[in-house]
């Protein structure tokens, strides 16, 4: 008997009382894979059904794509020739408010800026005016591609979180190379003004201003609603939040369903408290539904996803339990690149497809590794976001292109691949600038004159810079019997490109990004070393997308989605939880990336896969408190084995795990009683776990120590943060250099 899922209606008892709920806001934690859909279109059939007009009903949803996978359920399950309720987007209703207000004469009227190269106009012209004081290369550095997106986002942000621009820049940290997004930002708003114009933030932004300061205009737009059913609630930004509130006015009764422990767009405004305290501020009291049975996965992926997400203080105390019928998920940890290499062929030999399984990726560069594994494999794949394949990604070809100048010297005649060379990492000289001057020296093959006019009007920095750059390529030849490793190491530290990339970078994320991109490729490219042609080769390599691949994507493109096999890669400290010495965890930005494993992990049906890369980078914290091993043995206990006695970390977070599934699922009744745990001993803590932040390394001036590419040396400073410190070391051959301890490939030698 199933008392839980007893109905004729094939719903759960939570979902059914879900269904029914009678009066006043509701508040809906759904864990992931709950059938949220299935239960809000009973919800609303249920509101029609019990003679609600349809007009009096809203649905709101996240994006376009739930709109219309609601939108289709509904229309299929609704009795024939009923009228149904509005299933809208957010944009889509601040779009009909805004044109209301024009109409009402609230607002000026406004057309909206639809395609990118309008924005990008909008964007740039405004960072000129702003920095119209400022010399040409900050100016240069502030239109780069990726800070003007940068900037974008920022403008965004403001109208999202309905702050203003100072208050913000200083929430979220911005470097002071963007302190002018402040006034840019003003300068924005003034030119749309004038042009009559306005983007898709303001689609919320300018009603929600409006109808805050007109009661007039609000009394107009309140009261015409009985029931505002929210989804993914956990993700709205304070602008949808005061919209909704303005909507609801003091009639409406609210259903917010969503899952605060899947709230991972806070760089886009959301704030998992939405579900919590903001809803009560907000709304005041609520029922509260749980739906805590997954139709997702088994007993093994749902005790580890409590495993995991315990450790967030920020959270809804909720079980996620795997309903009975539910696929077994086998869960299986491996490291690094052979692990994912062998779930792959045993998937494929037992006839599944490629297509059922995804990699996730906490950040696009972690997915190198994993694309140049799958390549060189012979392992079709396909990217989420095509631009990221390895080989379209700037830096990566001119990374290959110094390779490749290296073997090939003539290449030093060639101005197109100088151009290439001299913008990635960037000069921070104009482009024009850098193809007049590269186009002299793939001609004369020398510096000019220091009086020549392709320097003329340089400054001195940059000059020096562009000069260093042009000795590095000319030296390149001689050093064609390195291994790639080897030189790109030398390319890096010559050029400092650290350095340039986090200080080209708009956020600190792309610029550690970007760095950790350069380390995948040189651990890669270790990896090839005995054969360097392969490795250009694999960087250069034309791949396309291929429909029938395995999926490469980041967990934030994976929210709503599920695969039979998940493989999650790049479990280590550092890149996931992604922080750096730039960039430290705060508990906040901890208990943020915790949930975007909780959400990573979640996506799996059938075989969960969690990969760590091998060596010294230490192990993600996430591995040690999802205790695999645990749901593992507790799955096999539900599952009939004979254990009756079993040591867990936590006995009591089970025993009430298995007493809930007991209750909805009488065959496993006597479980409760007949599988003893006791509480296991805490192991020492790993290393993660036990670290700060940042890892502890402690180095003394004097250590010996051992690099992979400059051999053996001494240390002579250590600097910085005590616990991920940036050391000084004389190298016997390879002299002098500054290196970030944790990140270098070193070893003390006793
Ligand atoms: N009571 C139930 N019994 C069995 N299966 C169910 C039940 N409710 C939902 N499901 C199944 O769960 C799956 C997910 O349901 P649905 O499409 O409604 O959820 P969703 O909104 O897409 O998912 P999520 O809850 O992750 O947002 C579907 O295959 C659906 O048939």
């Amino acid at each position: 008997m199933l008392p839980d899922r007893a109905s004729a209606d094939g719903l759960t008892a939570e979902q059914r009382a879900v269904v029914g709920h009678r009066q006043g806001h509701a508040r809906v934690a759904a864990v992931a894979g709950a059938g949220k859909t299935t239960t809000l279109v009973k919800r609303v059939l249920h509101l029609l059904a019990n003679g609600e007009n349809p007009r009096r009903i809203l649905v709101l949803m996240f994006n376009r794509a739930a709109r219309d996978d609601f939108r289709a359920k509904l229309t299929r399950e609704a009795p024939p020739n009923v009228a149904l309720p509005e299933v809208r987007t957010f944009h889509s209703i601040g779009h009909r408010l805004t044109q209301s207000l024009t109409r009402w004469g609230y607002l000026p009227p406004r057309q909206l800026l639809q395609a990118d190269w309008q924005r990008e106009r909008l964007l740039r012209q405004a960072v000129m005016q702003s920095l119209e004081s400022a010399d040409g290369e900050t100016r240069e550095a502030a239109l780069d591609a990726d800070r003007l997106e940068a900037f974008g986002q920022f403008c965004d942000l403001v109208k999202a979180e309905v702050a203003t621009p100072a208050e913000l820049f200083e929430k979220l940290g911005y470097t002071a190379s963007e302190r002018h997004f402040i006034d840019a930002f003003e300068v924005v708003e003034s030119l749309l003004e004038s042009a009559g114009q306005m983007t898709y933030a303001d689609l919320l932004h300018r009603p929600l201003r409006c109808l805050e300061s007109h009661a007039d205009a609000r009394r107009r737009v309140e009261g015409f609603l009985g029931h505002v059913i929210v989804d993914e609630y956990q993700d709205i930004n304070e602008a949808q939040l005061r919209l909704l509130k303005i909507l609801a006015g003091r009639q409406a009764q609210v259903m917010a369903v969503g899952d605060a422990n899947q709230c991972i767009y806070e760089w886009r405004g959301a704030r998992p408290d939405a579900m919590l305290a903001r809803f009560d501020g907000l709304f005041g009291n609520a029922s509260e539904y749980p739906l805590s049975y997954t139709f997702r996965h088994g007993h093994a992926l749902a005790l580890a996803a409590n495993h995991a997400i315990r450790h967030n203080r920020q959270r809804w105390d909720q079980l996620c339990l795997a309903a009975p019928g539910n696929p077994l998920t086998e869960l299986q940890t491996g490291v690094g690149a052979s692990a994912l290499l062998e779930t792959l062929q045993r998937w494929h030999a037992n006839g599944r497809h490629s297509d059922e399984a995804c990699v996730l990726v906490r950040s696009w560069s972690l997915s190198v590794s994993v694309q140049l594994q799958l390549l060189r494999a012979g392992v079709p794949f396909r990217l989420a976001q095509e631009e990221r394949f390895v080989f379209r990604l700037p830096l990566v070809q001119a990374l290959a292109g110094y390779l490749q100048l290296a073997r090939e010297p003539q290449r030093l005649h060639d101005p197109a691949h100088l151009a290439l060379l001299f913008s990635q990492p960037t000069t921070f000289v104009a482009q024009e600038r850098v193809r007049r001057l590269v186009d002299e020296l793939a001609r004369t093959q020398h510096w000019p004159a220091r009086d020549a006019s392709v320097l003329a009007g340089l400054k001195p920095g940059q000059r020096r810079h562009l000069k260093r750059r042009w000795q590095l390529l000319c030296e390149l030849p001689k050093l064609a019997s390195w291994p790639p490793a080897k030189l790109l190491e030398h390319v890096v530290d010559a050029i400092d490109a650290e350095k340039i990339l986090r200080r080209s970078a708009a956020r600190r994320e792309k610029g550690d990004d970007d760095v950790r991109l350069l380390d995948v490729l040189i651990e890669q490219a270790g990896e090839l070393a005995s054969d360097p042609e392969a490795f250009i080769e694999l960087l250069r390599n034309p791949v396309e997308n291929r429909p029938d691949g395995v999926l490469i994507s980041t967990v934030h493109g994976a929210k709503g989605l599920e695969w039979p096999l998940v493989a999650v890669w790049g479990l280590n400290e550092e890149d996931f939880p992604h922080f750096s010495r730039d960039n430290p965890l705060s508990p906040e930005r901890l208990e943020e990336e915790r949930r975007l494993y909780y959400v990573a992990i979640t996506r799996a049906r059938e075989r969960l896969l969690l990969v760590q890369d091998g060596g010294d980078h230490r192990p993600s914290r996430f591995l040690d408190e999802t205790a695999v091993e645990d749901c593992s043995r507790i799955d096999r206990a539900i599952r009939g084995g004979r254990e009756t006695g079993v040591a867990v970390r936590e006995p009591e977070m089970i025993g009430t795990y298995l007493e809930r599934i007991g209750q909805a699922c009488a065959d496993l009744e006597h479980l409760g009683r007949s599988l003893t745990l006791h509480a296991r001993q805490p192991e020492a803590p790993s290393p993660a776990a036990a670290a700060e932040p940042v890892g502890v390394a402690p180095w003394r001036v004097g250590d010996r120590v051992r690099h992979a590419s400059f051999g053996d040396g001494e240390v002579l400073v250590v600097e910085g943060n005590a616990a991920n410190p940036v050391i000084d070391v004389r190298f016997v051959s390879a002299g002098r250099r500054r290196l970030i301890a944790s990140r270098a490939p070193l070893t003390k030698l006793s």
